[in-house]
């Protein structure tokens, strides 16, 4: 039972917390404050069911994006305010990020989510929280789900923004409106800021809810919002049963599975149904990319009817990174483009006299120097199969990037001694054919990266680093 003196919709928020099993009990919690409606409820209310939920910590969170000048500094100010009213502990970070922009060419909106994100996670191991608080809302449920719908999504893409992430970000404020804030901050006295920037309809987002809903809302229903928020529940519920059943679907049709390959015998595949067809398609682009970035329904449609009517020896390419190789019964999809089997001009051109973008043939190589201070200990940002971070100081310019050679050594990361590749190779079960398709990102002295694979214990990042060389690789036109 909820404590008698609750209001109404701090009950509500209690429950559905509750229901999606967000917190668990004894947990130390972040919550991420921008100074808007949404997060000030945010705060407010966790900050009044600590003692229900019993949290043992709280802590706001702040990132000042240095994007409004004065108004930013306002909005730090207030949160300031805010959290000491409440007596909960604030950690605020600054960046530049415009600087961050320019230099990883994002969005600026994308610019801004990754500095944010970086510094939520960062706090999160520092501080050892098990979850950070966003207040995302219905409203921005329903915005995320006509949008991904307006970009193509597929059925899965219908879940929207999940209330709960692998990663440990969660959001309470999932199942109430921007208008039952308004009228919780407004019961219980809270002020907020007022963001200018989302008053103009300069971004899709923007257009949505300040024209899109309205309209909607004025000649279907005054509901629309909070109905295509719920429809988004029940696609995570259909969501649930798929990927029970996928798992085994997957293990009937999958006959590879490595960091840069994977396998589905095509037989197999062809023999299940439409539906299942496609998202046993989509889940190795998941797990061979880590990501389904700027991948949509209409790919897996065109790739499904691609290995309808393919035969051995053609090749599927998707946008960015990715290739799928009809071979013999097998399907064979890959990041290493399916051209760099044959001798590839890598070995000549393959100079990297300093940190920059390269395009060597398909492959594009962003090096960037970072100052340590901006990872703290333990907090690297995880790197995936094309991104490495490497103690910068360790590294013997210049660098060449280039393939196996008979009698290369390297020591894989975490490891005492040296290794022959061949070995390492092997070990990975990394057929011989394609060995010669990895690249090797080289120093003067000796192999500092098996790209997709390992770092060489030399150059890892340690408590010592004071500079980072950070690496992304991609093939062909992703960047
Ligand atoms: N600068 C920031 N500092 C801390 N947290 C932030 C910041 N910007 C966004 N967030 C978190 O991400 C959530 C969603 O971001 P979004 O950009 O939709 O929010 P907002 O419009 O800035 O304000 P709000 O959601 O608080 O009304 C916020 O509710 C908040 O929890």
């Amino acid at each position: 039972m909820p404590p008698p003196n609750l209001s109404n919709f701090q009950k509500r928020a209690l429950d559905y917390i509750r229901q999606e099993k967000l917190i668990e009990t004894g947990s130390h919690l972040l919550i991420a404050v921008s100074g808007g409606p949404d997060s000030v409820a945010l705060l407010h209310i966790l900050h009044v069911l600590q003692q229900v939920l019993n949290l043992t910590r709280l802590t706001a969170l702040h990132f000042d994006h240095r994007l409004r000048g004065k108004e930013s500094e306002g909005d730090r100010a207030f949160v300031e305010k805010l959290a000491a009213n409440l007596r909960v502990p604030l950690v605020c970070r600054s960046e530049d990020v415009l600087a961050y922009q320019r230099q990883h060419a994002l969005s600026l909106e994308m610019a801004a989510r990754e500095l944010r994100h970086r510094f939520f996670y960062d706090l999160q191991v520092r501080l050892d929280a098990q979850r950070i608080a966003l207040g995302h809302t219905a409203n921005d449920q329903a915005e995320e789900i006509l949008l991904r719908l307006f970009r193509g999504t597929g059925p899965s893409g219908m879940v929207g923004m999940l209330p709960k992430t692998d990663r440990g970000i969660i959001r309470p404020l999932l199942f109430a409106t921007r208008q039952e804030i308004m009228a919780y901050l407004s019961e219980q006295g809270l002020s907020f800021r007022d963001d200018s920037s989302n008053q103009e309809p300069f971004c899709q987002r923007n257009v949505l809810r300040l024209e899109v809903f309205p309209i909607l809302e004025r000649h279907f229903h005054s509901q629309v919002i909070s109905t295509l928020a719920r429809h988004a529940g029940l696609v995570r519920d259909e969501e649930d049963y798929w990927e029970r059943h996928l798992e085994e679907c997957w293990a009937s049709v999958c006959v590879e599975e490595a960091p840069l390959r994977i396998a589905l015998r095509i037989s197999s595949l062809l023999s299940l149904h439409h539906a299942v067809q496609k998202r046993i398609l989509r889940l190795a682009i998941s797990k061979i990319r880590g990501n389904l970035q700027g991948i949509y329904s209409i790919h897996l449609e065109n790739l499904v009817q691609w290995v309808r009517q393919s035969s051995s020896g053609k090749i599927f390419e998707f946008p960015g990174a990715l290739w799928a190789v009809h071979k013999g019964d097998s399907l064979l999809f890959s990041t290493i483009p399916p051209l760099f089997s044959q001798p590839a001009p890598l070995s000549l051109s393959a100079h990297i006299p300093r940190p920059g973008l390269y395009a060597f043939g398909p492959f594009h190589l962003n090096l960037s120097l970072q100052d340590r201070g901006s990872f703290p200990d333990q907090a690297m940002p995880p790197t995936s199969p094309h991104s490495v971070r490497l103690d910068a100081d360790k590294v013997k310019w210049p660098l060449t990037l280039r393939t196996w050679q008979p009698g290369d050594r390297f020591q894989p990361m975490g490891l005492a001694g040296s290794k022959k590749l061949q070995d390492f190779f092997m070990d990975k079960k990394i057929p011989r054919e394609q060995r010669k398709e990895i690249p090797l990102l080289c120093d003067r002295e000796k192999i500092c990266w098996i790209a997709g694979y390992r770092l060489d214990d030399r150059v890892k990042v340690t408590e010592q680093t004071q500079s980072v060389l950070a690496i992304e690789m991609r093939v062909n036109s992703e960047t």
